[in-house]
């Protein structure tokens, strides 16, 4: 892996200056991981011959909602079907915008049968939903920054899907194409971290990004829209520091993430550590474990 784009940065003077920050209200769907085992193997960081411990992983997980609930956030539940371990992951379910779910379609047939009890929850729960005919994997590989789309290819989501993308929602998408194969979904390598929407629109959206996870062209697009990013060490890639969840303030992240975490408290936000070390052998962290739904504007701000 290049190391010439590892560096953290020091923030610029604008970034310094727009330091007040904004926590903004959240609703999330979670899944308990009552049936988490690492039984198969569809990305590096799973290994079935080490044991994992459920138990572990339902503690560490349970912290993770506890958290977002005493910041003020709602959090829904989808019920755990036995047999799908990686059911806990729900940001591959789909990824939602006003109220409107694009539906997930997975790469491997481990996880295949996840598409459409997530699309069920949606209908059930009073999404708009939109069947995906392209491979995609959610939110793992779409974000949304300010009104733009961010989109990962690469392991897992097709470019053919960042097409349909577009088409369902009308916005911006921007191709960015991941070349390690420890980080093979977007949420690995990129955290958004500032408010979407505010009372006056869009007001600021900047990320943190792990530049060594790219190629050339992703490095150049990310670095001409983001100048202001914060520029995340591989030391902190590697231990998924980046699948963080923000609310415009406070950002949940590992806390193995050090260096990060410093990089967040220089720019003003308040991190809040949480350790999903169990969850870590399936190959998910934080912003895996959470579905952001965006019911309409009004739920946004
Ligand atoms: C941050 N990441 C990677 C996610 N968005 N999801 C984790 C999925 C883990 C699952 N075993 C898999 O390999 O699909």
């Amino acid at each position: 892996m290049s190391t010439q784009h590892t560096a953290p940065t020091a923030p610029t003077a604008q970034a310094t200056a727009a330091a007040t920050r904004i926590q903004q209200h959240r609703s999330y769907l979670m899944c308990r991981p009552e049936h988490f085992v690492v039984s198969y193997t569809i990305n590096p960081w799973m290994e079935p011959a080490k044991p994992t411990d459920t138990a572990k992983a339902l503690a560490q997980w349970q912290v993770l909602h506890d958290t977002y609930v005493a910041l003020g956030h709602d959090v829904h539940l989808i019920d755990p079907i036995p047999g799908l371990p990686d059911m806990v992951y729900t940001a591959n379910g789909g990824f939602v915008i006003d109220g409107l779910a694009y539906g997930a379609k997975f790469r491997f047939a481990e996880r295949a049968p996840e598409g459409p009890a997530f699309m069920e929850w949606f209908r059930d729960n009073g999404f708009e939903v939109a069947e995906p005919v392209e491979v995609n994997e959610g939110e793992g590989d779409f974000l949304l920054v300010g009104d733009t789309i961010l989109a990962g290819t690469g392991f897992r989501s097709t470019g053919d899907s960042h097409r349909e993308l577009g088409e369902v929602f009308g916005k911006e998408v921007v191709s960015l194409t991941l070349t390690d194969p420890r980080f093979y979904h977007l949420d690995t390598a990129i955290s958004v971290l500032d408010p979407v929407e505010g009372p006056g629109g869009v007001e600021r959206a900047n990320i943190a990004y792990l530049p060594a996870a790219f190629d050339a062209r992703s490095r150049g697009i990310l670095a001409e829209r983001f100048p202001d990013a914060i520029l995340v060490a591989d030391s902190d890639g590697a231990v998924f520091g980046l699948n963080s969840a923000s609310d415009g303030l406070n950002v949940l992240i590992s806390p193995r993430a050090t260096g990060f975490e410093a990089q967040l408290r220089e720019r003003g936000y308040h991190p809040v550590l949480v350790d999903l070390s169990e969850l870590l052998l399936g190959g998910g962290g934080i912003k895996c474990c959470t579905l952001e739904l965006r019911r309409g504007q009004e739920e946004n701000r």
